[in-house]
């Protein structure tokens, strides 16, 4: 059974109300004592800072004291939000940042919620007390303390819910249209996944509402703080929209996280951008893994074929046998990228060529002793070309080349502008773009490095419009991988985060994956390209996958990436979306082929779900009323309406003040009330059935729906 915590605040004349008057003074002398402490280490910090770093240790130094600044800056709202006691007497603060005090030793003053010692605060139970014998809950409005929930931890109640009376509060608040942190009010379930290894990919299912975001967000914060390394690399949090990637914007930034970078796999490749959208049926077919290798063959045969090589060198010229041009191939791309390969080719080459000029030298020498006049005259030739006067002095007066000769001889070779040319001209320089616009519109070309895919597969590929669509992200990606950069780009940037942005090829610390479901096999190749090591933690609900590709379950979605080499972990109870509504969804998930029960819910709105039934004519109309009400009903929070891709552009028009979209453009959102269009029309749709259960879960009070007669 569930017992209420019990909660302070408010007015009261009791005995009770003494105490929580009490309570409250207590707790607000405390957050003016760690106010005060922060501002003193925020100045002295800011004091530190230099614009003008002396050297690359000093660099990382200052990168590293930003960090602090900027978080110590940003926590202002709940810098101290938590309080454990303990058996032993002990108390200790739970805050959005750790402080220690200003005395010798600087003893813990505020516990940083992601510290180890912090971790009863979210996972202590009556059964499992950890040493403490209350927690609690301290409610605050900017730098006032407004209220405290306390929970004791000594078998006297039991509680499912963490701090039940802070939590119940956060989510019964209005929607502002932008996620806020959830740091005081995390769950059990939620920080055993936030505090999880982060060593290896980390699947979290978790049907809707369930708080897959804030796991994945909170997660970010906590391993930036426990693996300081994974700073220097930075955090890639990967969302399904530029609208959802807005609505989460705020969190990381007010956790002071700075070393993040988030996207869409449509933006995650520098320089390119979607143009157009384009059919399931294409879609589907480019987002199959064997592209992944049908790429590999394509750049591989584009490679020069070995033959002999003539160069020529001051007027002489060499002949590099196409079998040592075989061997130094093989050994240059031994599975570098394709620009790479060339490049260690070139090094090689110029020192073969080096080589072939001094020993010809040599010959040329000892043929010249044996007398013969003509060949006199073209060591004289050679010795005298030097058209830029690069010719080192102090060459022997007997004609050999000096030793100082020979050493730089590879160098001034790789400095020569006609040497690269050549070759340039024999392995040449490629982009990802034009070779992809070949292939694409190349059935041959398909047919023999795609061979898996049907004649009329190959039809649709080849007949596509040029801009580039989604699915084409991950093959571009995929191809300006395997063909490697020209020339390495130079880190820009005061922030990780900043060169992160700008690089392709960044290596990220850890890559945070939202809405997974959605993912194709190729777009999970552009994930693991960034994150080798695989650290990846990815949150979403199978139930919910609405892209077109066929998967129905985890073990599918990640084979191709993954194998079975990943963990799996589960979110089970709905903060977000009232009983009144959920209890809707258990036929739609039937009908989306689904063997999941969805979330339970944690709360009761005491509004029941109403419909209105309509004609076409009528729609708009009752649509634009139901608005109005809702708006009224809500104000000061959000209402958004979801309806089938075909109704959208009617209902934008009829409709001002709130957004309209379909169920896919919904995702991760949310607001205080929802007003579903025609949801017969937004099952219709391709996975249409899951549709309707994400646009059914987006309400935190109140559902109406306008159902077609
Ligand atoms: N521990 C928590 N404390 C306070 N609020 C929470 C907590 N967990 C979740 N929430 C709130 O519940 C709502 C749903 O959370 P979230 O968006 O992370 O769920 P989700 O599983 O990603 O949902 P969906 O898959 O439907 O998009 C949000 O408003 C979030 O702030």
């Amino acid at each position: 059974m569930r017992q209420k915590s019990s909660s302070t605040g408010g007015a009261a004349g009791s005995a009770d109300g003494v105490a929580r008057r009490s309570a409250i003074a207590e707790e607000q002398a405390f957050l003016d004592l760690a106010t005060a402490r922060r501002d003193t280490l925020a100045d002295h910090l800011r004091t530190e800072l230099s614009s003008d770093p002396s050297d690359a240790v000093e660099r990382a130094r200052q990168r590293m004291l930003r960090r602090q600044h900027e978080e110590l800056r940003r926590a202002r709202e709940g810098l101290v939000f938590g309080r454990l006691d303990a058996r032993d007497g002990t108390v200790r603060h739970v805050g959005r940042v750790g402080l220690r005090d200003d005395g010798e030793g600087g003893e813990p003053l505020l516990l940083d919620w992601r510290a180890p010692a912090a971790r009863p605060f979210y996972t202590a139970t009556a059964v499992d007390p950890q040493g403490q014998t209350r927690r609690r809950h301290i409610r605050t409005t900017e730098s006032t303390v407004v209220g405290v929930d306390d929970e004791p931890l000594d078998g006297t109640t039991t509680a499912e819910l963490v701090g039940e009376g802070a939590l119940l509060a956060a989510l019964d608040e209005r929607r502002t249209g932008r996620m806020s942190t959830a740091v005081s009010t995390l769950q059990r379930e939620q920080d055993d996944i936030i505090r999880a290894e982060a060593t290896g990919p980390l699947i979290v299912q978790g049907g809707p509402g369930t708080g897959k975001t804030v796991v994945a967000l909170h997660r970010v914060a906590y391993l930036l703080f426990a693996h300081p390394t994974m700073a220097e690399q930075a955090v890639l949090v990967l969302g399904p929209s530029p609208r959802f990637l807005r609505y989460i914007a705020q969190v990381l930034p007010a956790l002071g996280e700075t070393a993040v970078v988030s996207a869409t796999c449509d933006t995650l490749l520098p320089g390119i951008r979607v143009q157009r959208d384009e059919s399931r049926l294409l879609a589907e077919i480019k987002g199959r893994v064997l592209w992944q290798t049908a790429l590999e063959t394509y750049v591989t045969s584009l490679l020069p074929p070995p033959r002999d090589l003539k160069l020529r060198w001051e007027g002489e010229f060499y002949l590099i046998p196409a079998a040592t041009v075989a061997q130094t191939l093989a050994s240059a791309v031994q599975g570098r990228p394709y620009h790479r390969a060339r490049a260690a080719f070139a090094e090689q080459l110029h020192h073969i060529l080096a080589d072939a000029v001094v020993e010809q030298r040599e010959a040329l020498m000892n043929e010249m002793e044996e007398g013969f006049e003509d060949i006199l005259a073209r060591v004289d030739r050679s010795m005298r070309y030097d058209p830029v006067g690069r010719r080192p002095a102090g060459s022997d007066v007997d004609g050999l080349l000096s030793e100082e000769e020979v050493e730089s001889l590879p160098g001034r070779i790789a400095a020569n502008a006609a040497i690269a040319r050549f070759v340039e001209a024999w392995w040449p320089s490629l982009d990802a773009e034009t070779l992809l616009r070949d292939l694409l519109a190349d059935r041959t070309l398909l047919a023999r490095f795609a061979p898996r895919l049907t004649t009329e597969e190959i039809i649709a590929v080849s007949t596509e419009p040029a801009p580039w669509a989604s699915s084409d992200v991950p093959l571009l990606d995929a191809l300006a991988d395997l063909l490697g950069e020209v020339e390495a780009p130079r880190p820009q940037g005061e922030f990780v985060a900043d060169q992160a942005r700008r690089r392709r090829d960044w290596v990220y610390g850890h890559v945070v994956v939202d809405e997974a479901q959605e993912l194709s096999e190729m777009q999970w190749q552009m994930v693991l390209r960034r994150c080798p090591g695989r650290s990846i933690t990815a949150v979403g609900d199978i139930d919910q996958a609405e892209a077109a590709h066929r998967h129905t379950s985890w073990a599918q979605a990640v084979r191709a990436a993954f194998r079975d080499r990943w963990t799996a972990a589960e979110l089970t109870i709905c903060y977000r979306t009232p009983r009144e509504v959920m209890s809707l969804t258990e036929p739609v998930l039937r009908e989306a082929g689904s063997r999941n029960a969805p979330p339970r819910a944690v709360r009761s709105s005491g509004i029941d779900p109403w419909v209105r039934t309509v004609t076409p004519t009528e729609l708009a109309g009752v649509a634009t009323e139901a608005v109005r009400e809702l708006r009224q009903r809500w104000r000061g929070g959000t209402v958004g309406v979801i309806a089938p891709a075909a109704r959208v552009a009617e209902l934008l028009a009829a409709l001002s003040g709130v957004p309209v979209l379909t169920a896919t453009q919904s995702k991760g959102l949310e607001w205080d009330a929802t007003l579903l269009i025609d949801p017969r029309g937004i099952a219709a749709e391709p996975r249409g059935w899951n549709g309707l259960y994400v646009a059914l879960t987006r309400c935190t009070q109140e559902l109406g729906q306008v159902v077609l007669a």
